[in-house]
């Protein structure tokens, strides 16, 4: 038997794209009469990290906040614009939010553990997302969410003390922890270092370093340095817009509007 060249009509296809995990359309913020956010557009990427960077007050928390819901609990709060996660309306009727809150999980600025032992903190979300069906499958939750948020092997030997006894770094990570035990797709950081000092921050950036490729994670911050250390990508926003939104490296040394470089310069803000 000849070999015969065998011809693939399928074109060889470059690297697909990273798919995008939400996307946000149009999207403005109201509070009452106020608007917040103008016509913001985005999209989250599942193997990146995000940085929102801007002056304060610019709508970086409220955008965020849009992402996952957190704003329903403003009563004063009004959303429009289209938001999805893997194509699916967020905003929509049939959307289940307590569902939605597991898979978008969100870290405070403010560490905020609940005042109950670091094994209950971390087993809370999975059991009433019936995670578990046994004590075994919760306690290798626990041990994997802690491991993740790289907090395990100061905490192992004291799982029952309380939460709140821990120090702001740890209790930040055990936030994530928290988070990341019912199985997120995407964690929402609102300046999780600001009450922090430069060690715990630098355990915290590294552990998002750790993280990034299994989540989509978007941090808000305003250290630029930070966002710079952190993210691939930056969203820069400005007095309820979003000015300029690419590649970090770009945004940092080549930003194309103005208004980025006067603030990453430090103009104002
Ligand atoms: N609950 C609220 N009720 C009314 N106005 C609000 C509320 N939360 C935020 N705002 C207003 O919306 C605008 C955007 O605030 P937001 O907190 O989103 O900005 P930010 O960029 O995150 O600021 P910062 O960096 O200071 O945290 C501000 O003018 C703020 O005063």
């Amino acid at each position: 038997m000849t070999m015969t060249q065998v011809h693939i009509d399928t074109p060889v296809q470059p690297d697909a794209p990273a798919p995008h995990k939400m996307t946000a359309r149009n999207v403005d913020v109201f509070y009452g009469s106020k608007q917040a956010i103008k016509d913001v557009s985005i999209d989250v990427d599942m193997d990146r990290v995000t940085a929102f960077i801007g002056p304060s007050g610019c709508g970086k928390s409220t955008f965020l906040r849009t992402l996952n819901r957190m704003n329903d609990t403003v009563s004063s709060a009004r959303v429009t614009g289209d938001i999805r996660l893997d194509g699916d309306d967020i905003y929509s009727p049939q959307m289940d939010v307590v569902q939605l809150r597991a898979r978008v999980g969100m870290v405070f600025q403010k560490p905020n553990p609940f005042p109950k032992s670091i094994y209950e903190n971390v087993a809370y979300g999975p059991r009433i997302h019936g995670l578990a069906a046994a004590r075994g499958e919760m306690d290798e939750i626990v041990e994997g969410s802690l491991k993740r948020a790289g907090l395990w092997e100061e905490v192992k030997d004291r799982l029952s003390d309380s939460g709140t006894a821990l120090s702001g770094g740890q209790q930040q990570r055990l936030c994530i922890a928290r988070a990341i035990a019912v199985d997120p797709e995407v964690i929402l950081m609102d300046e999780p270092c600001s009450a922090l000092d430069p060690i715990a921050t630098a355990k915290i950036e590294e552990l998002i370093h750790e993280l990034r490729g299994r989540y989509a994670i978007v941090i808000v911050t305003h250290n630029m340095q930070q966002a710079a250390r952190v993210s691939q990508r930056t969203a820069f926003f400005h007095l309820g817009t979003l000015v300029e939104y690419g590649e970090t490296s770009e945004i940092f040394t080549n930003p194309r509007e103005v208004r980025t470089k006067d603030y990453i310069t430090g103009r104002y803000g």
